[in-house]
């Protein structure tokens, strides 16, 4: 079956591209509840630390977040999912509000194979009302789906016909502090690891979270933790469902390396930058497809 040509991911960004299945090796999934016992936090918290340097993502179970919750928002995100694309498209974004819903969002200038719906923590969320670093305007945006006030974005991956050609999110690092994730029993989200840049399956674990750094804790921490590469490969015959709560900054939060980790030896590897300014060009340009790369860390990234 033919594909839309605005799903086709470039040869090397594709499923099959530096991925080695079977691969032994696997992200450190912690278990949470050994916080319980007084010898043990200190291994807890260096197996997290590890995490957040060797891969940028681990996940963790027993964290106490309640399994009778979690399967409410599932069974919630369905209803919303299953309904009439009329009545979807009554809270759809647009290019300057993010709140809502979107089924044409792109990653990297190619379109992903995806809906998702973006619900803000502060509603109303502020942020700038330009890209523009001179312009100091602010711009209030309410979230559409009022009755449910949340702090979530809710994607579904439907069936694709050429898993082998589109990408349920193209390969992308967070702009956040870190994100936390709630994915079903299907499977896909992939990640680059950071040795090598090989992808690895984060394999689905029951009731797990799935925790990543994203790039303003790369930059605070002046690239000790990594903010990992990650895509989402999609299948021909299975939906797939996943929850990600994004922790941002507020908009006027300058990100830039922490002095206390500093040093000579340890000069700051990027330049500081408005968090605010930087998730609305990122924002905008995911609306849509652009001839031009968006923006990305790197941008930022002191050249020595
Ligand atoms: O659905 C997933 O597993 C990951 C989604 C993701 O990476 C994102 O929305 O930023
Ligand atoms: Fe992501």
């Amino acid at each position: 079956m033919d594909l839309d040509q605005t799903f086709i991911q470039a040869p090397e960004h594709r499923a099959d591209s530096n991925f080695i299945p079977n691969q032994p090796e696997e992200i450190p999934v912690i278990d949470l509840s050994r916080l319980n016992d007084p010898e043990n936090i200190q291994n807890v918290i260096s197996e997290i630390g590890d995490a957040c340097e060797t891969w940028g993502f681990f996940q963790v179970i027993n964290h106490g977040v309640p399994c009778d919750a979690r399967k409410r928002v599932e069974e919630t995100v369905k209803i919303f999912f299953d309904l009439p694309m009329e009545e979807k498209i009554k809270v759809k974004r647009d290019e300057v509000n993010p709140a809502g819903y979107h089924d044409g969002e792109h990653t990297k200038n190619v379109r992903d194979w995806k809906e998702v719906f973006d619900i803000y923590f502060k509603d109303p969320m502020v942020m700038p009302s330009s890209t523009d670093p001179e312009d100091e305007g602010l711009r209030v945006v309410y979230n559409k789906w009022p009755q449910f006030p949340s702090d979530f974005r809710i994607n579904r991956y439907p069936p694709c016909p050429r898993p082998d050609l589109a990408l349920g999110v193209g390969h992308h690092k967070d702009a956040d502090v870190i994100s936390l994730l709630a994915q079903d029993e299907v499977g896909g989200l992939q990640i680059s690891r950071r040795s090598d840049g090989v992808w690895f399956p984060i394999r689905p674990v029951p009731n797990a979270l799935v925790i990543n750094i994203g790039n303003c804790m790369e930059v605070w921490t002046n690239d000790k933790y990594w903010s990992a590469e990650h895509r989402v490969v999609v299948n021909s015959t299975r939906e797939r469902y996943s929850i990600p709560f994004f922790l941002l900054p507020s908009h006027d939060v300058e990100v830039k390396p922490l002095e206390e980790l500093l040093s000579p030896e340890n000069p700051p590897r990027y330049k500081g930058y408005k968090y605010g300014k930087f998730y609305v060009s990122r924002n905008r340009s995911d609306f849509k497809k652009l001839e031009i790369q968006n923006i990305q860390i790197d941008d930022f990234k002191v050249v020595t």
